[in-house]
């Protein structure tokens, strides 16, 4: 298995003392891995990454980042992280390579590293047009190029497609696979539309109600959703029907028969089976786990 690059443990924090936001959270995020940090709002995603980048204070728990404990190395962790979390402020009177000559002097890096980042985001050709005059993308763009300049290992992005139209949210998309790719950083990015998640994370968390209710590769998200979903049926001859929809792969459950969900289409073909070898269908009902739930929720955000 690929080392982790981050790793918490436990993590569970309140405000002010009231109830949890986050409940023993164990975020896995391996090297290389493009994580996608799924929940809807106010499920505790800001809260874990403000604890990932030390901006909150741990209460219980603890995170590592690269095998070293946030808390005892601070500073050493830190310098391998960029993030955006909060927009940064832009100079909108300068330039993309005037804004990050800015922030270079402050992360003290060579003058070449401009240049590099500039490319890196697909700035390079913007010349002496200004941040004030650039599409909101292009400023996400600079934005995650201002994060890159100390070239971290692993780029923390929360909702960084909030906002932008599709043009800019595709750039960022683009954008994310890209850097992981080519420059091999480690990207966390946070979002409440799994839709979107799905296009460009390698992993995924998904959190709701401040507990991690998944984490694991996108195959086995895939594999899990289709597991959740089942049609339930109610007929005038559970038994018959059991033979006749033997290629359904139907189990019986509490006077009711089960059939696992895989479109709707499908679910129309069982009552057009049911129907015809004249078996009366009482009810035909959609069966959605809390999860499953969640993912509807999730999936109808995007629209
Ligand atoms: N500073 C704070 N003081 C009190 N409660 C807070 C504070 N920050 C966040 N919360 C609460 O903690 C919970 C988790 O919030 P958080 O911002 O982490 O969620 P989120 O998943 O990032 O959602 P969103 O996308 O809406 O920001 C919410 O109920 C929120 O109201």
């Amino acid at each position: 298995m690929s080392q982790l690059i981050v790793q918490t443990q436990q993590l569970t924090h309140r405000f002010s003392g009231g109830q949890p936001v986050l409940q023993d959270v164990n975020l896995e995020v391996p090297e290389g891995s493009i994580y996608g940090f799924l929940g809807p709002n106010g499920a505790g995603k800001t809260t874990t990454l403000r604890l990932i980048l030390g901006l909150l204070a741990t209460q219980q728990g603890s995170v590592s980042i690269l095998g070293r404990d946030l808390k005892e190395q601070r500073v050493a962790v830190l310098r391998q992280v960029g993030s955006l979390i909060e927009q940064p402020s832009l100079y909108a009177h300068l330039t993309a390579k005037e804004n990050l000559e800015v922030y270079r002097g402050v992360y003290g890096v060579d003058k070449i590293r401009v240049t590099e980042v500039l490319h890196l985001v697909g700035l390079a050709a913007t010349g002496s047009k200004k941040a004030k005059q650039f599409s909101l993308g292009m400023k996400q763009r600079l934005s995650i190029a201002l994060a890159l300049l100390h070239q971290p290992k692993l780029l923390i992005l929360d909702e960084p497609t909030n906002g932008l139209d599709p043009n800019g949210i595709i750039e960022t998309r683009e954008l994310v696979q890209r850097l992981n790719r080519e420059a091999g950083v480690t990207i966390i990015v946070s979002s409440h539309i799994l839709a979107e998640v799905e296009k460009m994370a390698t992993h995924m968390g998904i959190i709701h109600g401040g507990r991690l209710l998944f984490q694991g590769t996108l195959p086995q998200l895939q594999a899990l959703k289709q597991k959740q979903a089942f049609v339930q049926l109610q007929t005038s001859n559970n038994e018959a029907a059991l033979g006749v929809l033997k290629g359904f792969a139907p189990e019986r459950q509490n006077g009711h028969l089960l059939v696992p969900f895989t479109s709707q289409e499908d679910t129309a073909a069982i009552n057009r089976l049911l129907v015809n070898q004249g078996i009366d269908v009482y009810q035909l009902n959609a069966r959605t786990s809390d999860l499953e739930q969640l993912f509807l929720d999730l999936t109808s955000q995007s629209k």
